[in-house]
């Protein structure tokens, strides 16, 4: 398989091109996800405002959507940007946070989803099912009541739909593009008590997505790399908080060998 060397020479181009990653992303996360993206070799940049947005994504290298904090002015940021993003050919990667929690969520996720068919859609096991599901499913907040496996036929059916890569992450990550499937089982449990992981995971699913055209394989990349510094930051940490500061340190100084023997697929 050559899943690691693949990962790796997506690891060195990041670190060598360090590309801009527009995140229109949630107040929570901002500060969370660019020190994740500097750490890993990337460059982020957040920002919002529908006066730049196509600017900022013209000279991206990918878009990140992330829809944790949602209101009706960032809701026409993002679609501005997504918009310009497709008509340049520049991945797009959402992030459908609390989706399914509360109508507005699920109609602007589902809108967007529709819209825009982005490259790469990143969410947890209940975000997924209530993506893909009826619109009575419902999410509690942004914490996933279900199991990743629970979500794999909803990110088959989300993939199959609308031609995207979907990526569930939770004690196993699945990545999915239309029949093909990997399975990550890496990370390590005290990585969902640290807010921010997940958006974290789809921040990194933009940075590979900069630097490798096939959005699968960037998606198991990036998720790979997420839970093998997860495990990483865990053997040191002693709560999350600690855990937080050791997988940045632990993303910065990833290795060739740490893939190499540390990748679970
Ligand atoms: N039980 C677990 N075992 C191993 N890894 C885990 C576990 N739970 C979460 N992770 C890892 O933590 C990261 C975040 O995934 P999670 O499913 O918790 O995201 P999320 O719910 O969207 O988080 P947030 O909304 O706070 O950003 C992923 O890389 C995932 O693989
Ligand atoms: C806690 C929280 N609330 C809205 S976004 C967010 C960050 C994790 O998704
Ligand atoms: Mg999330």
């Amino acid at each position: 398989m050559k899943t690691y060397a693949n990962i790796w020479q997506d690891i060195v181009r990041i670190r060598e091109k360090k590309p801009l990653i527009h995140n229109i992303t949630n107040m929570v996360v901002m500060n969370a996800t660019a020190n994740a993206l500097l750490a890993l070799g990337a460059s982020p940049v957040m920002a919002h405002a529908p006066e730049e947005v196509e600017d900022m994504t013209g000279i991206a290298g990918a878009l990140v959507i992330n829809m944790g904090t949602l209101d009706a002015r960032w809701v026409t940021s993002m679609k501005k940007a997504a918009l310009h993003a497709k008509k340049l050919g520049k991945p797009v990667v959402f992030d459908p946070v609390g989706v399914g929690a509360t109508a507005y969520r699920t109609q602007v996720a589902k809108a967007f989803l529709e819209e825009f068919a982005p490259d790469i859609v990143r969410g947890n096991a209940s975000e997924i099912m209530a993506l893909a599901g009826a619109n009575g499913l419902t999410t509690k907040g942004v914490d996933s009541s279900h199991t990743a496996e629970a979500a794999h036929e909803a990110a088959k059916e989300l993939s199959e739909g609308h031609g995207i890569v979907v990526v569930v992450s939770g004690s196993t990550d699945y990545i999915v593009y239309k029949e093909k499937i990997a399975q990550i089982r890496n990370g390590m449990p005290m990585m969902a008590q640290v807010t921010g992981m997940g958006c974290t995971a789809t921040a990194l699913c933009a940075a590979f997505a900069a630097v490798n055209p096939d959005y699968f394989e960037a998606a198991v990349g990036a998720m790979g790399v997420m839970g093998i510094s997860g495990e990483n930051a865990g053997k040191l940490a002693s709560g999350p908080g600690s855990l937080y500061v050791h997988f940045l340190d632990s993303l910065y100084q990833l290795e060739e060998k740490d893939i190499l023997k540390g990748l679970k697929i």
